[in-house]
C-alpha cells in the first residue's frame, strides 16, 4: 500500500484516475495495450493508482535497461490473492520472495533442471514427441483441415510433460484440452487485476468472483500433481530404479523431477535444503509457465510466416539447404539457421508470450530521470510496448522484418536472453525466466520442424494478410481464433517415418 513518502522528487506522471479505484477501471481488456497507449501521451515512464497501491509501468527499452540492469531493489514478487491461493502463497519460485530460498531454487534451475547438459540429455524426448505430431498431420486425410493451435499445445504439452515427469500425463484429445483450459485459466486469474488486491476492505467481498474460482483451481492442479508425482514413484518402483538411476544419476537427466528429487539431499552454501514441500509449486510453475508460452509463441511464427508467403519461402529454402528433404529437423541443425533465428526473434518482438512479463515489487526508494520510484510500488515491464518503441525500433518500427537481425541490419546481434533490453520476451535482470533455455529450444525445434515438414494451405478465400491476428489477454498473449490449416507434406515420404 501507498508508504509515507519522504522524497522530495516527483512521480512519474500518468493519467488522473477516480477517486477509489484509481486507474484501475481505465484498464479494458487489453491492458498492455492501453499502457502502450498511454505512454504515447505520459512518456516510457509513468504512474498509475489502482486503488491504494502504486504502480510503475516501463514502456521504453532505455528505462527498462536503468531498471533492470542492476535490479537490487526490484527483485521480489508483489503479494496477491492469487498469489496466496494459487501460488501456494510465495512458496513456489514464480512468485517466491527474493532472498536464500529463492537463491536456492534458481541454482537448481541454473545447474541441474535447465543446464545446458539437461537440456542435451532429454533433446530426444522433444524429438520423439515433434516427430510423433509431424506423422500425425502427415498421415491427415487429404483436403483435411486440422487445427494446428490445439495440435501444437498438446505436441508442446507431451513433450514438456515427458521431460518433467518423464512421461506424456495428458493422454489423448479431451484430456490435452481440459489441462490447457487449466493453464489457460491459471494465467487469466494469476494477472486479472483484482480489486481485492487493491482496496483494502473488500476482500471479504470478492466481488469479481476470482477468489472462489482461484480455490477450486488450485484444488484441480493439485490434486493432478499429486496424481503425477504418486504415478512417478510407482513407476520408479515398478522397475526397480532408485531416484539416482532414474534421474540418470548425476551425469545423466532422464527427468526433472526424478533430478529434484535426488537434489532434495544436497544443502547449498546458503545453509538451504529443497525438501517435499517445494516440489509440487515447482512442478505447477514448470507446467503452467513452460506450455502456453512456448505454444503460443509457436503459432505466431507459423501465423506470421502464413502472412507473409515470401518469408515463409525463404525460411523453408534455408531448412532445405541445411537439412535436405530425406530427415526432419533436428535440434543441432538450429545454430546453422541464421534467418530462421531471426524469424523466431521479429515473432518474440511483435509478440512476446507475457505482455507485462511478471510483476516485481519495489523494496527501496529509487530514483530514474527525476522521478521517484516508490518503495512499495509495483513494477510492471511493459514487453509488449518495449517490441514497439520507436527509440528502440526506428525502421519500419510496426512491420514484420526478420532482417533487420542479420548481418547488416540495424539490429544485428542483438539477442533475446537478457541483455539487450529491445527485446526481452523473458524479461530480464536477476527474476529473468528460469526456464528460458527450455522455452527456446522448444519454440526454435517445434516451429523449424512444422516450417521444414509441410507447405500450409489456407481455407479457400482465405487471404494471408488478412489472417486474423486479434489476441486476447491473461498472462499469455493467445491468438483468438484458432488456426485452421491443411498441412501437405514435401519432404521425402521416408522422412516421415
Ligand atoms: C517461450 C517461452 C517462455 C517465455 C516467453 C517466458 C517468459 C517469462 C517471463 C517474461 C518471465 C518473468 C521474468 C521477469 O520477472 O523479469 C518468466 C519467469 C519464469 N519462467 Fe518463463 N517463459 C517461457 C518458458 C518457460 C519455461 C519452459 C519454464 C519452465 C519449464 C519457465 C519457467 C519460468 C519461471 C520458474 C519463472 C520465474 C523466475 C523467477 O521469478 O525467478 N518459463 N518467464
Amino acid at each position: 500500500l501507498r508508504a509515507h513518502r519522504t522524497s522530495k522528487l516527483p512521480l512519474p506522471p500518468g493519467p488522473k484516475g477516480s477517486p477509489i479505484v484509481g486507474n484501475l477501471l481505465q484498464l479494458g481488456p487489453k491492458p498492455h495495450q492501453t499502457l502502450y497507449n498511454l505512454s504515447k501521451a505520459h512518456g516510457p515512464l509513468i504512474h498509475l493508482r489502482f486503488g491504494f497501491v502504486d504502480m510503475i509501468v516501463v514502456n521504453s527499452a532505455a528505462t527498462a535497461a536503468k531498471i533492470l540492469r542492476n535490479d537490487a531493489n526490484v527483485c521480489s514478487r508483489p503479494t496477491s490473492t492469487s498469489v496466496k491461493h494459487i501460488a501456494y502463497n510465495h512458496q513456489d519460485l514464480i512468485f517466491a520472495h527474493y532472498g536464500a530460498r529463492w537463491r536456492m531454487l534458481r541454482k537448481i534451475c541454473a545447474l541441474q533442471l535447465f543446464s545446458p547438459k539437461a537440456m542435451e540429455d532429454l533433446a530426444p524426448v522433444r524429438a520423439d514427441e515433434v516427430g510423433r505430431f509431424v506423422r500425425e498431420l502427415a498421415a491427415a486425410e487429404e483436403e483435411k483441415f486440422v487445427n494446428l493451435s490445439d495440435g501444437i499445445s498438446a505436441c508442446a504439452a507431451d513433450a514438456l510433460s515427458r521431460v518433467v515427469v518423464g512421461r506424456r500425463v495428458f493422454g489423448d484429445g479431451e484430456e490435452s484440452r481440459g489441462f490447457k483450459e487449466m493453464v489457460v485459466e491459471m494465467m487469466n486469474l494469476s494477472t486479472a487485476f483484482n480489486i481485492n488486491d487493491f482496496v483494502p476492505g473488500l476482500g471479504w467481498l470478492d466481488l469479481q468472483g476470482l477468489v472462489g474460482k482461484m480455490k477450486k483451481l488450485h484444488r484441480k492442479f493439485d490434486e493432478f500433481l499429486d496424481r503425477v508425482i504418486e504415478d512417478h514413484q510407482v513407476r520408479l518402483t515398478d522397475t526397480g530404479k532408485t531416484t539416482a538411476s532414474a534421474s540418470g544419476g548425476r551425469g545423466r537427466h532422464n527427468d526433472l523431477l526424478s533430478v529434484l528429487i535426488e537434489a532434495k539431499e544436497d544443502a547449498n552454501s546458503d545453509g538451504m535444503v529443497l525438501t517435499d514441500a517445494d516440489i509440487k509449486p515447482l512442478l505447477q510453475n514448470m507446467f503452467a509457465a513452460g506450455t502456453d508460452t512456448s505454444s503460443n509463441t509457436i503459432e505466431f511464427v507459423i501465423a506470421e510466416l502464413l502472412r507473409h508467403p515470401d518469408l515463409l519461402a525463404r525460411a523453408q529454402q534455408e531448412l532445405d539447404n541445411v537439412v535436405g528433404r530425406r530427415r526432419l529437423v533436428a535440434e543441432t541443425d538450429l545454430p546453422n539457421l541464421p534467418f530462421f533465428q531471426a524469424v523466431i526473434k521479429e515473432t518474440f518482438r511483435h509478440h512476446p508470450a507475457a505482455p507485462l512479463s511478471l510483476p516485481r515489487i519495489i523494496s527501496q526508494d529509487f530514483e530514474i530521470d527525476g522521478y521517484l520510484i516508490p518503495k512499495g510500488a509495483t513494477l510492471l515491464v511493459n514487453i509488449w510496448a518495449i517490441g514497439r518503441d520507436p527509440m528502440a525500433w526506428p525502421d519500419e518500427t510496426l512491420a514484420f522484418r526478420p532482417d533487420r537481425f542479420l548481418p547488416g541490419g540495424r539490429h544485428e546481434g542483438i539477442d533475446v536472453k537478457g541483455n539487450d533490453f529491445e527485446l526481452i520476451p523473458f524479461g530480464g535482470g536477476r527474476r529473468i525466466c528460469a526456464g528460458m533455455n527450455l522455452g527456446m529450444r522448444m519454440v526454435q525445434f517445434m516451429a523449424a520442424t512444422l516450417v521444414h515438414s509441410f507447405d500450409w494451405k489456407l481455407p479457400e478465400g482465405q487471404l494471408p494478410e488478412k489472417l486474423d491476428m486479434d489476441l486476447s489477454f491473461g498472462l499469455t498473449l493467445h491468438r483468438t481464433t484458432p488456426l485452421m490449416v491443411r498441412p501437405v507434406p514435401r519432404l521425402d515420404p521416408k522422412a516421415y517415418l
